[in-house]
């Protein structure tokens, strides 16, 4: 699997996903935001973390208007795997690739910080390695993660399966206490309706090492290798 990491003007989560990626057996290759096209072959494309562009007027906002953008959003239209991790989900909201908007964490502060996130579904290319309704452990650093949309939006993400993650606590149980941000529903991650992109707030790709604390990111790594069948 050939994966495309976009490193933006403030991006810092583009070497700790290439990485992740990398660990998992992917073949990676670094693009930069100015590039109109995508390296030849991408099977999957990931918008890392980060400030992008400093988080100006609002997070994801100049990146999502980047020159890569285009073909980012050909990728997706074709049916290709895009993933878009913190920044990167907030690029893909403010890029018109996933609905909704993340807004300012409902206490004004920045969080940075260890949470439980509820496996929705593991028939994805993206979940294949957990088990249904497993609780992982990951990682948020956020300003913006207070995800929203409108009622019809929102009735039409639950009723088509498209919530990929909830916050949870350690034992699985989706509680007001263990959403850190004011999400709506719980809600830390959404995919497109093909499922072929998803957009999550937390980092998985800073859990993939024991040594780091924990390795419950990594099957999200080792999931897309194993949805892209080599040609
Ligand atoms: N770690 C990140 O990608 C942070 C995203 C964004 N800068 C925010 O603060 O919400």
């Amino acid at each position: 699997m050939k994966a495309a990491v976009i490193t933006f003007p403030g991006s810092n989560r583009d070497g700790d996903v290439a990485k992740a990626l990398r660990k998992a057996g992917a073949h990676v290759v670094m693009a930069w935001h100015a590039d109109t096209e995508l390296p030849a072959g991408t099977d999957l494309v990931v918008l890392p973390g980060g400030f992008s562009y400093g988080d100006y007027l609002r997070c994801g906002a100049i990146a999502a208007r980047a020159a890569i953008m285009d073909a980012v959003r050909a990728h997706a239209k074709r049916g290709g795997l895009a993933l878009g991790i913190c920044n990167g989900f907030q690029i893909l909201t403010d890029g018109g690739l996933l609905p909704g908007v993340l807004m300012r964490n409902a206490d004004l502060k920045f969080i940075c910080k260890r949470v439980h996130l509820k496996v929705e579904r593991t028939d994805t290319p993206f979940t294949s390695a957990y088990r249904p309704g497993q609780a992982i452990d990951v990682c948020v650093a956020h300003g913006e993660g207070n995800y929203f949309c409108g009622a019809v939006t929102l009735q039409r993400l639950e009723d088509e399966g498209l919530v990929a993650f909830r916050y949870c606590d350690a034992a699985g149980a989706v509680t007001p206490q263990a959403n850190p941000n004011g999400s709506l529903n719980a809600i830390a991650g959404i995919y497109s309706r093909n499922r072929r992109v998803l957009g999550m707030m937390p980092h998985p790709e800073n859990l993939i090492d024991p040594l780091a604390g924990g390795v419950d990111g990594f099957g999200l790594f080792e999931s897309l290798v194993a949805s892209v069948v080599p040609a």
